[in-house]
């Protein structure tokens, strides 16, 4: 039997046929008659793609903003709050996936954090590279590692999170939180170098690409980063390093687009938009 992915939100977005090449009834979130969008983010922004979003995470990043406020993961219903699933089998995707594809020839595996079910993943994506031929991309949170599923997969898209992320008392309580296990363990689990450094290494070995994406939301990150990350790991290079302002909706990301980019000039690194934000805000499935 096809292993079972355990899915979030829209699934497979942004299509507009089911699997048997019928038309949905309603639109995609994009508004657009084709299914698809652009990958927003990171070294592949711009290019035509689907989505996969994968239920479930191991963290519970809350950021704090220079001015003060809070902002949370822009993907809650993936991470905090997972009531809402879509179990689908590997071959029922195959069969959505085909049916959306048309000129796209790039899948992005998103979350959440993908990673945690990684044995569906092998068999999905397998399937994808064997069948389809597509170029794979995963948006990692950089705490598991799998070689079998590294072989299946072009890029990766690894976005480790910063102290900033951490989700302490006073966060927690203004967003009326409990500090129950995933927000204890989140500052314990957050980095793992050995993680990083395995995909980078096996990227280099095997032809593949990776992406350190950081999230930026006040100065002190660029020295975290330095000292506690690429300080600690080798065989990257600047463009490699990706710096992406923080925000889940396009008046956060304004707020920290200055220091972003004033921070990626000074170390060589690269700017990351959130393209998808800009033109659609804060909403699913786009
Ligand atoms: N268009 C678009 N680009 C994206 N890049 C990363 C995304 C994500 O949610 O991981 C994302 C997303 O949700 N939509
Ligand atoms: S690692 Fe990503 S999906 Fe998980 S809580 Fe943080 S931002 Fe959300
Ligand atoms: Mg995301």
């Amino acid at each position: 039997m096809d292993k079972i992915l355990t899915l979030a939100g829209e699934a497979l977005f942004p299509i507009t046929r089911d699997r048997h090449g019928n038309p949905l009834p309603v639109p995609p979130s994009t508004g657009f008659s084709v299914p698809g969008t652009i990958q927003g983010e990171g070294k592949l922004a711009g290019m035509p793609s689907l989505f996969i979003r994968l239920s479930g995470c191991n963290l519970r990043c809350i950021w704090r903003l220079e001015d003060g406020s809070f902002s949370r993961c822009d993907t809650p219903f993936a991470s905090f709050d997972t009531r809402e699933v879509v179990r689908i089998e590997v071959g029922e995707l195959m069969e959505l996936l085909q049916a959306n594809l048309d000129e796209t020839k790039h899948v992005v595996i998103t979350g959440g954090e993908p990673m945690l079910q990684k044995d569906a993943l092998i068999e999905l994506t397998r399937r994808i590279k064997g069948e389809l031929g597509l170029h794979i991309s995963i948006e990692t949170n950089g705490t598991i590692f799998s070689r079998e599923l590294a072989g299946f997969i072009d890029l990766y898209s690894i976005s480790p999170k910063l102290r900033n992320s951490d989700p302490d008392a006073e966060k927690l309580s203004a967003l009326g939180l409990q500090m129950s296990g995933p927000f204890k363990y989140h500052p314990e689990k957050r980095k793992n170098l050995e993680v990083i450094q395995s995909f980078i290494d096996f990227a280099r070995n095997n032809g593949k690409d990776f992406q350190l994406k950081f999230v930026i939301g006040r100065p002190e990150d660029e020295h975290e980063i330095k000292e506690e990350f690429l300080g600690k790991l080798h065989s990257w290079k600047p463009g490699d390093i990706l710096l992406m302002p923080l925000g889940s909706a396009s008046e956060e990301l304004r707020k920290s687009a200055r220091l972003t980019m004033e921070m990626a000039v000074r170390n060589g690194w690269r700017y990351s938009p959130r393209i998808h934000i800009d033109l659609f805000g804060n909403r699913q499935g786009v």
